[in-house]
């Protein structure tokens, strides 16, 4: 029987960097004659392109889920293109900003009203990246004089549209900053923001009993790029991402599933029965042919589809990694710090956790939240040093109605009392004022919170978790932090490692590799080199950042050193002057041979030849120094 759908062979379209920009010149010139023909106001001024508050809040609640699921890949976003002074920006399927982040306001932007309210559809601004995104349905940048209206000739945009299952097309996620500021990767950075986020919609709303995961490439399955498409019981289809729509073949759109019954025969050469006869395990890797005979890879699963669109999607491995058993990879100070930590869990013992920034502080307290007893209750951080004295004081001890002029005249729970039960963690504890440690002090002592305006103090009971990156010592010593308020806070003290100190970079990477869903990606020579000689003072949360960069970059090939991210290559340059020339080539290594920076292979290394420092950190791939470097923490220079 002839296909109806005619799957396509490739499942995949390969597009070259050159289609692709031609894609997006046509779809500019496009616009333009469609800015003429419908005779947009070149000069309309912005102020008319902004809907009321109300209008704004209405849209936000729609777009509640939306929002929720963005959250997360723009603030990533935002981390990787910290350099370019760029904002990052969610609109909804109409072209209106419903969320910025960044710091890459200045004149021009606020002049050009990228901020909340505004909308950036075609009709509105002519063509930009935002608008002219939505119409074509593709990624898309418009640089400088590319966009039609004048005063916007100084920005460069580039969005990427957003698709909620079945091809809904449901917002653009946008990066734009001044023409000027570096713009290197950034509509491939956006490109996979915007696919984590539309993977994300899909495993919150997507519905169906029976999931299969396929693409055509083993590899690819678990990753961003897989196809996945749910079937109900009888096998018709229900949902369908839109990877698994390119690789079917099938032009679907919202409406075309529910109005054509689609079952699963229609698209694989294998009967319903004779697939389920297989068994649901996810964990099986089974070949499927479709109906016109290409083969693809597949596993099949019972569906986590939540059964009310409204619900959170399962966590995504990236928070779900905060366990202290995953968080140890084999660093032998971080799993001291475990072990210790172990030692005194759910004893009521306070503790405190120092490291320099990104080293993992926070997400080793959640770890030791999740480990305790009190794991099903609340965890409630709070950041000293990012709110202002006297906010920190309201966050954390709270008011009662009537107590404060502000907005909230209602009065307001303070953190202390949100944490009842669970772990309240203080984090940056070392900026704490003078005047609110006093009254921190108290509450600890007493056990018990009085809000501010009040007069009943309220009992509470919470296991106390504090952070600093800095030597509370020395500030309790200048008088800046009081000694009895150090004591109460430091029941035991856990020194996380930096980055540059672990011995377990190899496995780490292991970890983030996987966390990003690319468990299979290879690093060359030269990238495990400079990632062995990088000071790293960005810690882990620098290591993930550039990995996941890296990652969409490569594309699923060998991470190379075109792949790494400009701010890590600067400070390569920085500090390039005392640092060695290294030799490395090309050669891909999986991250699990990353044994350079474990101590028993370079042991061994030193073994085989006899303590000659050229040859082993030849053959580890390491500078001589970071190799002194690493031989001194052995105690084997
Ligand atoms: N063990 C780990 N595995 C994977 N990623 C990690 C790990 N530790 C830290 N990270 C990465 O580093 C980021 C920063 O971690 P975290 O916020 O816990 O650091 P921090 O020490 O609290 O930083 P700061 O002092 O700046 O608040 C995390 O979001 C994560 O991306």
């Amino acid at each position: 029987m002839p296909n109806k759908y005619s799957p396509s062979s490739t499942p995949l379209p390969q597009v070259g960097l050159r289609d692709d920009q031609r894609a997006i010149a046509e779809a500019i010139a496009r616009s333009w004659r469609r800015c003429m023909v419908k005779g947009v106001d070149e000069q309309a001024p912005a102020e008319d392109q902004i809907i009321t508050a109300q209008e704004l809040a209405q849209r936000l609640e729609k777009n509640r889920l939306l929002l929720a699921q963005a959250e997360p890949e723009m603030i990533t976003l935002s981390e990787q293109i910290a350099h370019t002074r760029s904002l990052v920006i969610l609109t909804d399927n109409e072209g209106v900003i419903l969320r910025t982040m960044g710091e890459g306001v200045d004149e021009n932007q606020i002049r050009a009203s990228l901020l909340p309210g505004a909308s950036w559809s075609e009709e509105h601004r002519g063509t930009n990246a935002i608008g002219t995104a939505l119409v074509e349905r593709l990624a898309i940048s418009v640089q400088g004089a590319e966009h039609f209206m004048a005063y916007h000739h100084s920005l460069s945009c580039s969005a990427v549209p957003i698709f909620a299952a079945n091809n809904h097309l449901v917002a653009t996620l946008d990066v734009s900053n001044d023409l000027n500021a570096p713009q290197q990767h950034t509509l491939a950075l956006v490109k996979m923001a915007a696919q984590m986020v539309e993977n994300r919609l899909f495993h919150a709303t997507a519905e169906g009993e029976i999931a299969v995961h396929f693409h055509v490439r083993p590899e690819f399955i678990g990753t961003l790029w897989e196809g996945v498409a749910l079937f109900d019981a009888a096998g018709q289809l229900q949902t369908i991402n839109r990877s698994g729509q390119f690789q079917f073949g099938l032009p679907l759109d919202q409406d075309s599933l529910s109005a054509r019954r689609i079952a699963f025969e229609d698209i694989f050469d294998e009967s319903w029965i004779a697939f389920k006869q297989r068994g649901l395990n996810a964990d099986v890797l089974f070949p499927l042919h479709l109906r016109n005979g290409a083969r693809l890879y597949a596993r099949a699963s019972a569906s986590q589809a939540p059964s009310a669109p409204k619900k959170m999607p399962p966590l995504a491995p990236r928070e779900s990694a905060a366990s202290l058993e995953l968080l140890d990879s084999g660093d032998p100070q971080f799993k001291l710090a475990i072990t210790q930590v172990k030692q005194v869990l759910d004893k009521d013992i306070p503790v405190l956790i120092l490291g320099e920034t990104g080293a993992g502080k926070e997400l080793f307290s959640r770890a030791i939240h999740d480990a305790s007893a009190r794991r099903h209750k609340p965890f409630i951080a709070v950041n000293c040093a990012a709110l202002p004295e006297g906010l920190i004081e309201a966050e954390l001890f709270g008011y009662e109605e009537g107590a404060y002029t502000g907005a909230k005249r209602k009065g307001n729970l303070g953190k202390i009392q949100q944490a009842d039960g669970g772990t309240l963690f203080l984090d940056e504890i070392g900026d704490m004022p003078l005047s609110l440690q006093a009254r921190l002090l108290r509450v600890l002592q007493e056990r018990s919170v009085a809000p501010l305006g009040g007069s009943k103090s309220i009992p509470v009971n919470f296991m106390l978790l504090s952070a600093t990156n800095q030597k509370l010592k020395d500030k309790v010593a200048a008088g800046e932090f009081r000694s009895d308020l150090y004591y109460r806070i430091n029941g035991l003290s856990v020194q996380l490692p930096a980055l540059r100190e672990r011995l377990d970079m190899a496995r780490l990477i292991q970890v983030i590799l996987q966390i990003e869903q690319a468990p299979q990606a290879t690093l060359s020579e030269e990238v495990v080199a400079l990632f062995n000689d990088h000071p790293w003072p960005g810690n882990v949360r620098q290591l993930h950042n550039v990995l996941r960069t890296a990652v969409a970059l490569a594309d699923g090939g060998v991470i190379g050193r075109q792949h790494l991210m400009q701010d890590f290559l600067d400070e390569m340059h920085a500090k390039k002057a005392d640092a060695e020339p290294s030799a490395v080539g090309m050669t891909a290594l999986p991250a699990a041979s990353l044994k350079v920076q474990n101590d028993e292979a370079i042991r061994q290394a030193m073994l085989q030849h006899g303590g000659n420092i050229s040859a082993v950190s030849r053959q580890l791939g390491l500078s001589r120094n970071t190799l002194y470097r690493r031989l001194k923490a052995l105690n084997l220079s």
